[in-house]
């Protein structure tokens, strides 16, 4: 049988329970937003094929549970992750300051603490404040902008996923990463649950 696909790519949503990963996945995948929250156990994942440039690109994107208690469980997927997105909800203060708590895990298992520039302790500045939020990513020094979206929000929520698109290896062909490190992708705040 044909392959179904060129590449596939492994991809990890995290961040505290409830801030809307579900959600996120499931628009993006299928469409669909859920108003009850059913905590995620331990991890889950759903797949989706994307054409870019001609490429057919799977991509395959585990949502873990954001409760403490699974946090064993879900560590052991960070290393195997091709791009991690860090989410929060806009509309909570305390997932944003917890952002810092989810880099340090991801640094714990993964590369990321070679980045250039990241310090302990480091203010990300309130949730409420534009301009904060939008150097957030900056102070830690991750390589990929804060990007507002939404579960609720068909095209928000495709543009914030898709943005992660395989680069050119240097003979031009679209290449398999290897996926043995973890790098902190971009920061996701959720739109407020209004
Ligand atoms: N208004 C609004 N509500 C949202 C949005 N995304 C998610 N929600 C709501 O937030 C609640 C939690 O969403 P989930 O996607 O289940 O949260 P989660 O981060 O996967 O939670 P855990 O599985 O416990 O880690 C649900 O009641 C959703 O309906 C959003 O973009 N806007």
């Amino acid at each position: 049988m044909a392959k179904q696909y060129d590449v596939l790519f492994r991809l990890l949503l995290i961040g505290d329970s409830g801030v809307g990963k579900t959600c996120l996945l499931c628009r993006f995948t299928d469409n669909e937003f859920h108003s009850s929250h059913i905590s995620t156990i331990g991890v889950d994942f759903k797949m989706k094929t994307i054409e870019v440039d001609g490429i057919k690109v799977r991509i395959q994107i585990w949502d873990t549970a954001g409760q403490e208690r699974y946090q064993t469980i879900t560590k052991q997927y960070y290393r195997r992750a091709q791009g991690i997105f860090l989410v929060y909800d806009i509309s909570s203060e305390r997932s944003y300051q917890h952002i810092m708590k989810w880099v340090s895990d991801v640094d714990e298992v993964g590369d990321a603490t070679s980045l250039p520039g990241r310090r302990e302790g480091t203010s990300l500045g309130k949730a409420s404040s534009q301009g904060g939020r939008a150097n957030a990513s900056r102070k830690l020094c991750l390589p990929q902008p804060w990007m507002k979206t939404s579960g609720t929000h068909q095209k928000a929520s495709r543009r914030s996923l898709l943005v992660i698109r395989p680069t050119r290896s240097r003979n031009g062909r679209w290449e398999e990463s290897k996926g043995s490190k973890s790098t902190p992708g971009p920061l996701l705040g959720l739109q407020g649950h209004s």
